[in-house]
C-alpha cells in the first residue's frame, strides 16, 4: 500500500482524489488530510478514509476539528505550520490541491523531503517555479502534474528526447465568456463567471478560466514543468475540452491526449503513477460529440492571457506579482467588491507599480508576494463599489 497525504482534501480536486481512494481499497493508506476552515468536512473525510492526521490551516477552526474527530484516534492540528507538517509526514505521495500561493510552503516541505508530488496547485509553480524545481533537483522529488493540460502533456512528452519537441500546445475551453463582448463581461456576476461550460471546479479557478488567466497561469506552469523554451509554448481555444493538450515534434507529428473532461483521469494517473488504474470516467464517444473545434485566443477581450504571457517572458518576480495580484483581484470580485473587468485592470496596475527583479529563494518570493498583495489591495480599494 502506498501512503498518501492530500492537501486541500475538502476542495474539488481533493474530493475527487478521495473518491478514487474509496473506490480502490488496499491501494492507498491515507496518512494525512488538510483543509483551511472546513473542519466538519475534513473530519468526515478523515474518518471515512481512516486518515492518521488531519489539519486545518485556520487556527480558529481547531476547536471544531478536535470536536468532530473526538474518539476517532485521528490526530488534529491547526495553523499553516500544521499543513506543512501534513506534507512532511512519511507518505510516499503528496497530492497538493490547496488553492493559491497558500500551497507554496507545504508543497516545498514535501519537495524538500524527496516525496513524489502530484501537483494540482499551479499557483505554487507560477510564483516560485525555479525555487521548487531547484529543491526537487536537490532532494530527488518527482513532480507529477495533475492539472489536466499538463497531465496530458506529461503523457505525450518524450522525456528521453526533450530536444525533439518543437511546440507544446495547451488547449483552453475559452471559459463561460468565450463568445461575450467586453461590454457584456462588464455586467457579469460571480455566478456567471463560475458557470464553467465544461468543468465543475472551485470558485477561484473558475473565475480564472473566465478571464483566461487560468491559461496564462498554465503557460507559466508548463514552462516550469517541461524543458522547452518559452517560445515553444502555445495556446489554442478548444471549447469541447476533449483534447486536453498536445505536443508537436520536429518531424511534424502531433501527439495529443484525449478523454472526457473528468479530473479523476489525471488525478488517478498521478496518484497511481507509474501504473495506470481504472477510473469511473465516462468513456469518450467521438461520434456522439461529432465536432471538435479550435480557434485562436482573443487577447483583446481577455487581457489576462497577455499579461501572463508577458510576465512569463519577463521571468524573475513578474509571475509572482501577477499571481498575487490576481488572487487579490479574484477574491475581491468573488466578495462583490469589484466588477469582473476590474480583475485584469488590477493585475495590470499592480504589475506596473511593483518593481520586478530576480528571485533566488523562498524568502524573496514571500517578500514580493506580500508587496504585490499590498499594491493590489490599494487597486481594489480604488475600484470598490
Ligand atoms: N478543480 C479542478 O478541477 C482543478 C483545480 N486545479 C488546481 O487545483 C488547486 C485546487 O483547486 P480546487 O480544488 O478547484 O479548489 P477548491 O477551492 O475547491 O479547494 C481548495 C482547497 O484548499 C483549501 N485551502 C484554501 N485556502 C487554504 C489555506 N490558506 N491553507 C490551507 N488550505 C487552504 C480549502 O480548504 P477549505 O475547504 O477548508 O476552504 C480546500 O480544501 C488550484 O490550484 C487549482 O488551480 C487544477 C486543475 C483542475
Ligand atoms: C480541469 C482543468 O485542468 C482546468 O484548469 C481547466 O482546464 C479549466 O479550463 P479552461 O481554463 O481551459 O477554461
Ligand atoms: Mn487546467
Amino acid at each position: 500500500m502506498r501512503r498518501i497525504a492530500i492537501l486541500g482534501a475538502t476542495g474539488s480536486v481533493g474530493q475527487q482524489a478521495l473518491d478514487l481512494v474509496a473506490r480502490n481499497p488496499g491501494r492507498w493508506q491515507v496518512e494525512a488530510l488538510t483543509a483551511n476552515g472546513n473542519a466538519q468536512a475534513l473530519a468526515d473525510a478523515a474518518r471515512a478514509c481512516g486518515a492518521k492526521f488531519a489539519a486545518v490551516g485556520d487556527p480558529a477552526a481547531y476547536g471544531a476539528l478536535k470536536e468532530a474527530l473526538a474518539g476517532s484516534g485521528i490526530e488534529a492540528a491547526a495553523g499553516p505550520e500544521a499543513i506543512c507538517e501534513a506534507a512532511r509526514r512519511p507518505s510516499d505521495i503528496v497530492l497538493t490541491a490547496i488553492v493559491g500561493a497558500a500551497g507554496l510552503k507545504p508543497t516545498l516541505a514535501a519537495v524538500e523531503r524527496g516525496a513524489t508530488i502530484a501537483i494540482a496547485n499551479k499557483e505554487t509553480l507560477v510564483c516560485a517555479g525555479p525555487v521548487v524545481q531547484a529543491a526537487a533537483r536537490a532532494s530527488g522529488a518527482v513532480l507529477l502534474p495533475v492539472d489536466s493540460e499538463h497531465n496530458a502533456i506529461f503523457q505525450c512528452f518524450d522525456h528521453d528526447q526533450p530536444g525533439s519537441v518543437e511546440r507544446i500546445i495547451l488547449t483552453c475551453s475559452g471559459g463561460p465568456f468565450r463568445t461575450w463582448t467586453r461590454t457584456e463581461m462588464g455586467q457579469a456576476s460571480v455566478a456567471d463567471a463560475c458557470r464553467h461550460p465544461v468543468w465543475s471546479m472551485g470558485a477561484k479557478i473558475s473565475v480564472d478560466s473566465a478571464t483566461l488567466m487560468n491559461k496564462g497561469l498554465e503557460l507559466i506552469e508548463a514552462h516550469h514543468l517541461f524543458p522547452v523554451g518559452i517560445d515553444r509554448l502555445d495556446v489554442v481555444v478548444h471549447p469541447q475540452s476533449v483534447v486536453h493538450s498536445m505536443v508537436e515534434y520536429v518531424d511534424g507529428s502531433v501527439l495529443a491526449q484525449l478523454g472526457t473532461p473528468d479530473m479523476r483521469i489525471p488525478i488517478a494517473f498521478a496518484m497511481a503513477w507509474p501504473e495506470r488504474i481504472a477510473t469511473p470516467a465516462t468513456r469518450l464517444d467521438l461520434c456522439a460529440i461529432g465536432r471538435l473545434e479550435f480557434e485562436a485566443p482573443d487577447f483583446e477581450r481577455f487581457p489576462c492571457l497577455k499579461l501572463a504571457w508577458d510576465a512569463m517572458r519577463a521571468e524573475g518576480s513578474a509571475p509572482c506579482i501577477l499571481n498575487a495580484a490576481n488572487e487579490v483581484a479574484v477574491a475581491a470580485f468573488i466578495a462583490g467588491k469589484v466588477g469582473f473587468l476590474d480583475i485584469d485592470t488590477i493585475v495590470a496596475e499592480t504589475l506596473a507599480t511593483v518593481a520586478s527583479g530576480p528571485v533566488g529563494c523562498l524568502d524573496e518570493v514571500l517578500e514580493i508576494d506580500l508587496a504585490a498583495r499590498a499594491a493590489a489591495g490599494v487597486q481594489v480599494e480604488l475600484r470598490t463599489r
